[in-house]
């Protein structure tokens, strides 16, 4: 197992943004994380990722316990992830924001920035500004970074946002085309890319975890069409 939240909770004051919930991820797989607004699913991805700390509950990366752990530690142990606004450094090219999403502490660089680049298809843009990339292009630069970490688990965090719909298409290919063996958290609204993506689909409701299921089961959950009418399941 790749990924183990047991009880995992998060409270603001009087509000459970996320409550006793539990998931597991096996090695490699494409699990989609969705539920209507204020479910709780960017909270959940920044408790992973370890920026933020739990009220409740722990977290295991591949067998090791990561509840405490700091954000950079946990990225070095495996841990890539996305933001719903592309987090880049806009004055740099394209290439330098992915050799420096790769330096490790120790100075040395991964090699492949380039395959990164043209894994998520921008081998064109190596010398363009990233701030003068379509908000499309900062998706898929971000998507590199990511990568350049060797990541185990990637939490993509609403990638499809504000695309036009060729862009969600090629999204869609770019995800289909990751590596097989590193295990993609999405959290996504654009349910069409969920069910081309996943292997399974995760529900919140409400910060409680409200089902999970193969994209078949999801589709025909009651309790799934319950939590986006805006009923509690
Ligand atoms: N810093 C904060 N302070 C107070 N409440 C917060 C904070 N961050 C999130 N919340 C609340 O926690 C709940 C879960 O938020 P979260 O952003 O995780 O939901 P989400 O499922 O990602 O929603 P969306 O699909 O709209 O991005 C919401 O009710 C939100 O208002």
């Amino acid at each position: 197992m790749i990924l183990r939240l047991d009880g995992l909770g998060r409270r603001y004051g009087d509000l459970a943004a996320l409550d006793d919930v539990a998931l597991q991820l096996e090695p490699g797989e494409r699990r989609a994380l969705i539920g209507p607004n204020g479910a709780g699913k960017t909270t959940l991805l920044n408790l992973v990722a370890g920026a933020l700390r739990p009220s409740a509950g722990r977290i295991r990366f591949n067998d090791r316990d990561v509840t405490r752990t700091s954000p950079a530690r946990r990225a070095r142990l495996g841990i890539g992830r996305t933001h719903q606004h592309p987090a880049i450094w806009p004055t740099l090219s394209a290439l330098d924001n992915v050799l420096v999403a790769a330096r490790r502490p120790w100075g040395r660089l991964r090699p492949g920035a380039r395959d990164h680049l043209a894994a998520v298809g921008l081998a064109d843009q190596a010398t363009t500004r990233a701030g003068s990339l379509s908000h499309g292009q900062r998706r898929q630069l971000e998507l590199a970074m990511a990568l350049a970490g060797g990541p185990r688990l990637l939490l993509l965090d609403e990638p499809a946002a504000g695309l036009s719909p060729p862009e969600v298409e090629l999204l869609a290919s770019l995800l289909a085309a990751l590596p097989g063996d590193v295990a993609v958290l999405l959290v996504e609204h654009h349910l069409d890319l969920v069910y081309g993506f996943a292997d399974r689909v995760t529900v919140l409701h409400s910060g409680r975890h409200v089902h999970t299921g193969t994209v078949a089961e999801t589709r025909r959950s009651p309790e799934v069409a319950a939590a986006y009418a805006g009923v509690k399941p």
